[in-house]
């Protein structure tokens, strides 16, 4: 199963992201966050970051920004984790893969959720709604996910911690499943915000492979 770390902030632990066998570096572009990457790394190093594909989140930012930023960084794929509108996606989408997250609640109509995105985006992802925009830590039910046709690939996120492994292996078995392209580990991963346990990551890849 493919995994993105999100919320990178120090160069030294995404250069070893890839070796651990890591799909992709999340890196988040909310100055609100506490992972906002320009507290702790520099235009310049991320740049220099080439050995693994890098992923850019974004809130609510202007298409300017996002696009801008996707230039300046080499990013290869924008998350678009605010309250982005199906045209927004769409006049980023004409540049770079789109990623959309959905914050979810109990009760959500998901299919409701998704149907205006289908056309302009790439893939989804699926988060807990919690106070802020990201990183809360928390999960929601993923059974919420069952009996819904996603017809996008999608990214699992929200609070997964490293004894999720099996948990993960088994929801992956659902046939409903069929969709999940990747999972998304954050904060339950951190010493601090964005520190993460590199040895909780990679045992964590190792043992979900
Ligand atoms: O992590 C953040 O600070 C953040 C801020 C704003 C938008 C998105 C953010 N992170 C994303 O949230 C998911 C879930 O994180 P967690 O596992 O619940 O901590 C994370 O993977 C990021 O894509």
């Amino acid at each position: 199963m493919r995994v993105k770390v999100c919320g990178m902030m120090q160069p030294e632990q995404v250069a070893e992201l890839e070796s651990i066998g890591a799909t992709f570096a999340g890196f988040i572009f909310y100055p609100k966050s506490p992972r906002y990457i320009f507290k702790q790394m520099s235009l310049l190093q991320l740049k220099k970051i080439k050995n693994i594909n890098k992923v850019g989140v974004f809130v609510n930012a202007p298409v300017e920004e996002v696009l801008h930023m996707v230039d300046e960084c080499g990013l290869h794929m924008v998350q678009l984790h605010g309250d982005e509108s199906p045209r927004y996606c769409e006049r980023i989408a004409d540049y770079i893969s789109v990623v959309k997250a959905f914050r979810l609640s109990e009760n959500d109509s998901i299919e409701w959720m998704i149907k205006p995105y289908m056309d302009v985006c790439d893939m989804f992802m699926f988060d807990t709604m919690g106070a802020g925009y990201g990183g809360t830590g928390k999960k929601f039910d993923w059974n919420q996910l069952k009996n819904v046709t996603i017809g996008k690939p999608y990214f699992l996120s929200g609070g997964i911690q490293p004894d999720d492994v099996e948990k993960l292996k088994e929801f992956a078995k659902e046939p409903s499943s069929k969709a999940l392209f990747a999972v998304d580990i954050n904060s339950k991963f951190e010493v601090s915000p964005g520190v993460k346990d590199m040895q909780k990551v990679k045992t964590f890849i190792k043992e979900l492979s």
